[in-house]
């Protein structure tokens, strides 16, 4: 369903991504982990042909890509009802001939359902907690039924239980409609129960695979270039790096994932 290889993308000679390579079958559910700065939304871009790389290719098996970018601010001003966002939806493209609008209103209506939000449907969507815009976002990403996701920082300035309930809608929709999810965050503890693969990237570099092959401290101290221990405690998952003149490095204090300080 998506196959990434050997990616790079520089901007103004800094290279940003080094040859990642990673391939998700179809109906995955992944993880792109990594700090602030360390690519994901520019390999989201470039999956996307919004970037153009100056190395490798991508591969998108060639239909519908949807996608939830990061930091969407809605106005709430703006005069438009929730489900008139997941109908915008409908007319991203301008190929082919619009839906007649009774059709056009059921796939919304469907929609809205798949994604719980039929009890606000007809709210002013500025209105909306950031958990109900996140799924709106959601269900305007996925009204054309593309079968392959991408969501850039999806679960951000969410409270954590909002943060729960769209991981879970998200993984029972992959589940459901086979979609291939890539959802880039900084912390993995929240999708820990339910992400079968994890692109983790540091230094412009990618390791992939399952949870227990990437997150482990070889794996990871081989990727930063130092040394890193991974760490779990109460069922969540800490990446720590010792070392540095104060205890911590510099780089990984950014918070790929949770650091804690070794004393
Ligand atoms: N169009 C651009 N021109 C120049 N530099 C860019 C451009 N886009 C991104 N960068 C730089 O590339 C690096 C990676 O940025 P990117 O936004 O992909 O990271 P990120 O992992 O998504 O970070 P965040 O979690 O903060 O959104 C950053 O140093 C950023 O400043």
């Amino acid at each position: 369903m998506l196959n990434v290889n050997s990616l790079s993308v520089s901007f103004s000679g800094r290279k940003v991504l080094d040859q990642v390579g990673f391939s998700l079958p179809q109906g995955s559910f992944c993880g792109l982990i990594g700090s602030n700065g360390s690519g994901k939304t520019t390999l989201l871009r470039s999956i996307l042909g919004l970037v153009k790389p100056e190395g490798g290719t991508v591969a998108t098996g060639g239909g519908e890509v949807g996608y939830v970018p990061q930091k969407i601010q809605l106005d709430p001003f703006m005069p438009l009802r929730a489900r008139d966002v997941v109908a915008l939806g409908m007319d991203g493209h301008r190929f082919g001939l619009p839906l007649p609008s009774l059709a056009r209103r059921r796939a919304v209506d469907a929609m809205l359902a798949a994604v719980d939000a039929t009890g606000f449907a007809d709210r002013r969507v500025g209105d909306l907690s950031g958990g109900q815009q996140q799924r709106i976002m959601i269900a305007h990403a996925l009204v054309r039924g593309p079968k392959l996701l991408l969501l850039d920082e999806p679960l951000a300035n969410l409270d954590l239980r909002s943060v729960a309930e769209v991981v879970a809608l998200l993984h029972r929709l992959s589940f459901e409609q086979r979609i291939t999810v890539l959802l880039s965050a900084h912390d993995m503890n929240p999708l820990l129960p339910v992400m079968d693969r994890i692109v983790y990237l540091a230094n412009g570099r990618s390791v992939s695979g399952s949870v227990g092959e990437v997150v482990r401290g070889s794996v990871l101290s081989r990727l930063y270039g130092y040394h890193i221990d991974v760490i779990s405690v109460h069922g969540r998952v800490l990446v720590v790096a010792a070392g540095g003149e104060n205890g911590l490095d510099a780089d990984i204090a950014c918070a790929p994932v949770h650091v804690a300080q070794i004393p």
